[in-house]
This record gives structure tokens, sequence and C-alpha cells, in this order.
């Protein structure tokens, strides 16, 4: 367990290898309204990270930084070992290739099959033929458990279903990182846990670091090693899921209902 404040004088340091992530006193302002107020964050190689906070609290915002799609006013973004804050071009293309992201909306194209979908990336980012596109997406599919639904569109799929599709367009590329922002959103308890043991798999079976936003309890209980309670622009708490639910913080304790 740690209180986690950065001291402005760590920031330039790299971090130690074994840590995928690591965000160093990150600082964020939209007009007035200032979300992140210095949010310094490690994630271990190989590890699952999940960050929780109430709504709004900016769970997203730390997620965006992690793959520039936001620059902090201050602070630092460490990825891999690169200054991703201060990365641009062709080494910036090159590290999102290493990071998938699974966005809230799942970000599918209505219009593609899902086969199509999928080689769409494949086809974008890879030089692999035809042939091993195909044995590529079928293999991915078969790992999600939905060979079956190469040929129908996103719409014709459950909610389960579509995050599971999801996943298998984040992995497709062969991340070493995965992004999730609220995997498991408006499904049901049994597609919570498929969608929560897959995430657990791919820690387990390819080694991939991930760091999740989740509001679910059930997912959080399923993937995560270590849990990071976002609150008021920074960290309050790290640590497992159970020291934090065990924490007489009152925010905390609000937060799970304990
Ligand atoms: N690009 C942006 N421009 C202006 N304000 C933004 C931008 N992105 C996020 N915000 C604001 O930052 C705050 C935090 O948003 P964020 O989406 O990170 O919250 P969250 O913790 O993920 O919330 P939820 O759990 O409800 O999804 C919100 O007030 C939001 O309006």
């Amino acid at each position: 367990m740690q209180e986690a404040h950065a001291t402005i004088e760590g920031i330039e340091a790299p971090p130690p290898s074994e840590i995928v992530v690591a965000l160093r006193d990150v600082h964020k302002r939209f007009g007035e309204r200032e979300v992140l107020r210095g949010v310094s964050l490690d994630v271990e190689e190989g590890t699952s990270a999940v960050v929780m906070g109430g709504s709004g609290t900016g769970k997203s915002v730390l997620l965006k930084h992690i793959v520039r799609l936001l620059v902090p006013d201050r602070g630092a973004v460490w990825v891999f070992g690169q200054r991703v804050d201060q990365l641009e071009g062709e080494t910036l293309d090159r590290l999102r290739l290493s990071i998938g992201y699974l966005f809230q909306s799942g970000a599918l194209f209505d219009s593609m099959t899902v086969y199509e979908n999928l080689d769409f990336l494949l086809e974008r980012h890879t030089r692999l033929s035809k042939s091993e596109r195909r044995d590529r997406i079928l293999e991915t599919l078969d790992w999600v458990g939905l060979r079956h639904t190469a040929t129908q569109y996103p719409a014709e799929l459950s909610g389960g279903q579509r995050k599971r599709i999801a996943l298998a367009r984040a992995i497709i590329l062969q991340p070493k990182l995965l992004l999730y922002d609220e995997p498991t959103t408006g499904l049901d308890p049994v597609s919570v846990r498929t969608v929560s043991e897959l995430i657990v798999r791919l820690r387990d079976e390819r080694g991939i670091t991930s760091i999740a936003i989740t509001h679910d309890l059930l997912c959080a209980e399923i993937i995560a090693d270590r849990a990071h309670f976002l609150h008021e622009g920074r960290i309050l708490m790290s640590g497992t899921l159970d020291e934090l639910r065990r924490s007489d913080h009152p925010v905390l304790r609000n937060f799970f209902g304990t």
C-alpha cells in the first residue's frame, strides 16, 4: 500500500525497466477545470492494473495520456522507457502500434463485417500476406470464442459479443500493453466474467500488461493485480483491491459501500 505523490525531482529519472507505464506528477487542465492535479502511477510488466474512481474524476483523461491522445500540462508519461509526452512522428506511431486500446464504444466499423474490421487493421499496419492475415484473424477470433461471427456485422452481435470482438480488434496487432476503458460496462454478469477472464488470459498466456478503467467490482476482482483510486485529480490510494476495500478513508468507504 502506498500514498503516491511523486516529487518534481523524480520526474526526469526514467523508471526501472520492469515498470512499463509510469505517470509522474501529471497535471491536466481543461479551461478552468484542473482534472489531473499531480497523478503518479507505476504499472509493472506483465501485471493488470485497475483505475477506479467516481464519475468524471478523469480516469479516461488519465488513460489518454498513455497513448498521447492528450499531453500533460506538467509532469511526465513514461511508456516502455520512452517519454510519450515528448514523442512525435514515426517513433510515436511505432509506440502506439505496440499498445492496444479498447474504447468504451468498441470502435468497430458498422459497415464492415467482423472479418473485414480485423483485416482492415492488419492490411493497414502489417506486411502480412492475405493468407497470413486470414490465419491471424481466425486464430484471434478462436481465441475470443467467436470464429462463427466472422461474416456478421457488429449490429448483429450481442453486447457481450461486441466487446469480445472489440477485444479481438485491440489484440490483433499483438500489442505488449493493453488499455481498457470500461471493458464490461453494460454487460450482464456472465458476459462480465467472460470478458474479464479473457483479460486475465492475455496476462497469463501472453504476458500482456494492462490498465483498465472500471466501475465494475466483479471485473476488478477478476483482473486486478493492483488497484489505483483516483480522487480530486490525484491517486488517493494504490494497493490490492482488498486493501482499497478495507481502507478507512471515507471516500473509499463511500465508493465501496463499506
Ligand atoms: N478533451 C476535453 N476537453 C475538455 N474537457 C474534457 C476533455 N476530456 C475530458 N474532459 C473533462 O474532464 C473531466 C474528466 O473526464 P473523464 O472522461 O476522464 O472522466 P471519467 O473519470 O472517465 O468519468 P466516467 O467514469 O464518468 O467515464 C470531465 O469533466 C470532462 O468533461
